[in-house]
């Protein structure tokens, strides 16, 4: 039997644009290992925040951030994240971590980490991957295969993260939503950005399944043309 040749797939795009959602479907139907990078980012914000460390000072983070060991696991079907041995899965989405995770990711330091465990999780990956965050296609992996920026309007993102959120304020969740997106565009140090060759999808007005669709054919679109 012929073997199909690994793909490496980079999604990225702001906040609950679907991006986790749509890269862990589409790694499952085609048989790809999934990262999601901003767990990583939220493991080592918690690791701060655990050990006492000034989420106002980028110098205090920046010294600390070669401290806590960080695992992804990267099956589709069952991703995991530790920190130093402890499965950190459910206290990273906390509101805390959330609130706090754009003022850690903005560090160098921390950014220079982090992408070193990405790249080598993705060059160890023997039947390819979808790596999912905010500058994967630019920074990270900029000679991935595919290129998919995902994105949404501010109030179709809320409705979802607020219906995922029981009974979270929709306006509220937008403002944090957008707050995060400004912070995480403007840093200094590999913004959320679209690589210009990136194919931008607006996901405000398809379904899940629809966005999982369009994302395998053009991954199967790629493997074809090669
Ligand atoms: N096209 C879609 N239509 C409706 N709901 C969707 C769609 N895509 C994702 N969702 C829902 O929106 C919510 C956010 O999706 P998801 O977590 O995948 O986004 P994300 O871009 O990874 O967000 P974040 O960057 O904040 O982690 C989830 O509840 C998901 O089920
Ligand atoms: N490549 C990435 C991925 C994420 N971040 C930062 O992590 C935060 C949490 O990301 P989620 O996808 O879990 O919401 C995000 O707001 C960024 O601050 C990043 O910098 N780069």
């Amino acid at each position: 039997m012929e073997s199909v040749p690994a793909v490496i797939v980079a999604i990225d795009g702001p906040s609950g644009t679907g991006k986790s959602s749509t890269s862990k479907a589409v790694a499952a139907q085609l048989g790809l290992s999934y990262l999601d990078t901003g767990a990583q980012y939220r493991a080592i914000t918690w690791w701060m925040v655990n050990n006492g460390i000034d989420i106002a000072d980028p110098a205090a983070i920046a010294d600390a951030a070669g401290k806590p060991d960080i695992v992804s696991g990267t099956d589709p079907a069952a991703p995991t994240i530790t920190v130093d041995g402890t499965d950190v899965a459910g206290p990273i989405r906390t509101q805390e971590v959330t609130s706090k995770v754009s003022a850690v990711s903005a560090v160098p330091e921390v950014r220079a980490r982090i992408t070193e465990l990405q790249r080598s999780l993705a060059a160890s990956a023997a039947g390819g991957i979808v790596v999912e965050g905010r500058d994967i296609g630019t920074t990270v992996l900029p000679d991935a295969d595919l290129k998919v920026f995902l994105t949404a309007s501010a109030e179709a993102r809320a409705a979802r993260r607020s219906g995922e959120l029981k009974g979270a304020d929709v306006q509220a969740t937008r403002e944090a939503l957008l707050k995060r997106d400004a912070a995480d565009s403007s840093r200094k140090t590999s913004p959320l950005a679209k690589a210009d060759d990136a194919v931008e999808v607006d996901t405000s007005d398809l379904t899940l399944p629809q966005v999982i669709a369009c994302v395998v054919s053009l991954v199967e679109e790629k493997r074809a043309a090669r």
